[in-house]
């Protein structure tokens, strides 16, 4: 086959996309909204995003701090809780105020100590969730300690995902940022009600990256990287033209100072090089005539939207990641795999 050079695809969403708030929000939000037309955002804000009223807020903050000519709908999620009352989750489904539910096992991750203790204290909203067709976004890990770091996601599998698949089996769930074997076969051999998104760094990189000739920060981000043949077999599953795989970055900002630190932040800001890395594996996979199922069509499918209208175009150029992102009134942002360089890049017109 001969060798591409560039590839038009329909304009990306990015099915899972953290964009923090203030400062933060302002200085990130134009490296997704320039080359994404939708993003699910995320709700593990400081204080969490729970009642309606907050959540328009926070798409108002959203929408204010798009940089002039930038087109881009935050589709927001509302964050689950033992507290969390499911009349109030169906009328902002119907409202159009959020798209979508998200579920954090409490103390997985990120500003997650708010979320949720067991499947049984939130069941009554999964139900009527079920009933109206709204999405559970999972992040599926569980969090008892005494479960080695690199095991939690395949255990919430077994423990939680199927079990809860059991019960509520018209449920719609996203596993989000899916890492191991175990989900990516669940996955490929599951239900049409089941998807995942898949980050730039779970395909790209193992385990070794954490280590690579010292403690590597950047590459810290949970559910944590994997061995080589999770990563192999995930790249494998995802660019396979299984439908129910598709974008979700989870470009998760934190400030330079808190990821080099004694105890860093999990989350990698991967949003300036989401697509370039995708294209990369995609091509390494043999598979760029999937790319855009994956960017740009799966995900409408699955959320019963519209694809895109615009196109954009990756180019066969190097791109040298930045080293350092400068964020008005924050500091220093690192980006994913910074100073590196990556064989796409996006077109500019
Ligand atoms: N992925 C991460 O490592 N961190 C995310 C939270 C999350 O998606 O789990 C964050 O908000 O920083
Ligand atoms: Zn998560
Ligand atoms: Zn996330």
């Amino acid at each position: 086959m001969s060798e591409r050079l560039s590839i038009t695809i329909k304009k990306p969403d990015d099915w899972h996309l953290h964009l923090r708030d203030g400062e933060m929000l302002k200085g990130v939000l134009p490296y997704s909204s320039l080359d994404y037309a939708r993003a699910i955002i995320m709700p593990n804000l400081v204080k969490p995003l729970k009642r309606l009223p907050d959540i328009i807020a926070y798409q108002e903050r959203v929408l204010a701090a798009l940089p002039v000519g930038h087109r881009f709908t935050p589709l927001m999620t509302a964050y689950l809780s033992d507290d969390t009352v499911a009349s109030e989750i169906v009328e902002g489904y119907q409202h159009g105020i959020l798209k979508a539910v998200k579920l954090y096992p409490a103390h997985a991750t990120t500003n997650s100590a708010h979320g949720v203790s067991s499947i049984s204290a939130v069941l009554p909203v999964l139900e009527s969730m079920q009933k109206h067709g709204i999405a559970l976004l999972i992040h599926g890990e569980v969090t008892d300690s005494s479960v080695d770091v690199f095991e939690r996601e395949a255990r919430f599998l077994d423990t939680v995902l199927l079990p809860l698949m059991k019960l509520l089996p018209e449920l719609k769930i996203v596993l989000e940022h899916v890492t191991t074997t175990e989900a990516a076969d669940l996955i490929m051999d599951g239900p049409a009600n089941l998807a995942a998104t898949v980050t730039p760094q779970h395909i790209f990189l193992n385990r070794n990256a954490l280590f690579q000739g010292g403690l590597r920060p950047h590459n810290y981000c949970l559910p944590i990287l994997k061995k080589e043949q999770h990563r192999a077999r995930l790249m494998q599953a995802v660019t396979s033209g299984c439908q129910r795989f598709f974008l979700g970055t989870d470009s998760a900002p934190h400030e330079k100072h808190r990821k080099e630190s004694a105890c860093g932040c999990a989350g990698a800001f991967n949003a300036p090089v989401a697509l370039s890395v995708y294209a990369q594996v995609f091509e390494q996979a043999n598979a760029l005539d999937k790319l855009e199922a994956f960017t740009s069509i799966n995900g409408p499918k699955f959320y019963q939207v519209p694809v895109n209208d615009e196109s954009i175009t990756l180019l066969k150029k190097n791109y040298v990641v930045p080293n350092s992102i400068a964020i008005a009134g924050i500091g220093e942002v690192i980006p994913f795999l910074a100073g590196e360089t990556l064989s796409w890049s996006i077109k500019r017109e």
